[in-house]
């Protein structure tokens, strides 16, 4: 078996997605996510110039040598343009052995772990009150866990308040947008927030809640012992994990559960942290880490210290990898939960999928593969659109983390 061909596919229905679609000499193709949300041209010259010609002609079932040829036969190895594109080829190719073998994904990783997977949603507001009330319409479409992420009294534009209240897009912009932080208006105000989300909803619902890497390792176990009252079932990104010892002062301050990884490209970035147990869920996704052979890796090593999965999913990361994350949910022996921020109509109807949403929990389909498609003819219609995330800076004007 060879492969035959295989392209980029760029397109905008709503915002920017690049998916690679691997094509064999048997009529079998695989489609794999390659977005990376911001920096989307960067990838898609990676694979066009250095990845694609290096695939022609080679055996698609053979997975692992070509994600070792890949990885590190580049030498230069790692980062999240490197990563995203050896990621994409992996999901392709696991797409494509699954539909040779003519089962679902899940079904070739191992088999069903579980009936279903459970997801949090995103519910966001402007205020502490549209906030509350953001939450309460999750709960009214069956969802059992949700992050809530609010507007600051006194600040404008903080990280994750959305337009509307079913999509949030932060790459608003050709250029990035600047917003403001204030650290300590963001710490009087958090653990109010929640207080009022535990006085409405009860004990019942699963709250989550993204920090976006903007405290120091003090100011998070700060917050992490003033939300311990309400329970959370994580606090995600507390501080950046470039140091990944910046974790051991939180986790010694605070039993607040930690989430970190949408940002990490291999088992190297976690691993102090899960041998460490400084954290309990790791969020590295299919997109991130070189696809479903490396994540597979990263999921074991955390299994051995009691840490779960908590895969990002976010609506930059298309279809194609919700589908393969669904099916990797469902075999992955230490799942957690999955994140699920809902993509538009023009997404979904560009990426035809066979998962779908149950009473808080996501279903992947049985078709062989991982069941998302790409609709080439719908995706002439929304040309690429630079866009990019926003920096963030404290209020005298210095850059912090966004
Ligand atoms: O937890 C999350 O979903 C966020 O951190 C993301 O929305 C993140 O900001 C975007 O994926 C960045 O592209
Ligand atoms: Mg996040």
């Amino acid at each position: 078996m060879k492969i035959t061909t295989a392209r980029v596919i760029v397109c905008s229905p709503g915002r920017n997605f690049v998916t690679l679609k691997i094509e064999t000499d048997q009529g079998v193709y695989g489609i794999g996510d390659a977005t990376l949300n911001g920096r989307e041209l960067s990838v898609v010259t990676y694979l066009e110039e250095h990845v694609i010609p290096c695939l022609i002609g080679r055996d698609p079932q053979r997975i692992e040598d070509i994600w070792q040829f890949l990885y590190r036969g580049s030498y230069w190895r790692r980062g999240p343009v490197q990563m995203s594109a050896v990621s994409a080829v992996d999901t392709a190719l696991w797409d494509i052995k699954a539909k040779m073998a003519g089962m679902p994904l899940y079904q070739l990783l191992g088999g069903r772990s579980r009936e279903r997977v459970l997801v949090y949603g995103h519910a966001n507001g402007e205020t502490l009150e549209d906030t509350v009330e953001a939450v309460g319409h999750y709960i009214d479409m069956g969802y059992k866990a949700i992050r809530a992420q609010s507007g600051i009294p006194g600040i404008e534009k903080a990280y994750g308040i959305a337009r509307g209240t079913m999509h949030y897009e932060p790459a608003d912009a050709a250029l990035p947008t600047e917003t403001v932080w204030d650290t300590s208006k963001y710490l009087r105000f958090a653990p109010k927030l929640f207080e009022a989300l535990r006085k409405e909803f009860g004990d019942e619902p699963e709250l989550l809640h993204d920090v976006h890497h903007r405290l120091t390792p003090n100011e998070a176990a700060q917050l992490g012992k003033a939300l311990e009252p309400c329970r959370l079932f994580w606090m995600e990104d507390p501080t950046p994990a470039e140091n990944q010892q910046a974790f051991r002062l939180i986790r010694e301050r605070t039993t607040t559960p930690i989430a970190v990884g949408e940002i990490f490209h291999t088992i190297w970035d976690a691993k102090e942290l899960i041998e460490n147990q400084l954290v309990d869920y790791v969020r590295t996704t299919v997109l991130r880490a070189g696809g479903i052979t490396h994540l597979r890796r990263i999921a074991d090593l955390a299994s051995l210290y009691q840490v779960r999965t908590g895969s990002h999913g976010a609506t930059d990361l298309s279809p194609v990898t919700m589908g393969a994350a669904l099916h990797f949910d469902t075999w992955v022996p230490n799942f957690g939960i999955q994140e699920y921020m809902r993509h538009s109509d023009e997404t979904d109807a560009v990426f035809p999928h066979d998962y779908r949403f149950e009473k808080g929990f996501l279903l992947c389909g049985e078709t062989p593969g991982h069941g998302v498609d790409v609709d080439e003819k719908l995706v002439a219609q929304y040309p690429y659109k630079p866009a990019q995330l926003p920096v963030a800076r404290l209020e005298d004007g210095t850059i912090w983390n966004w």
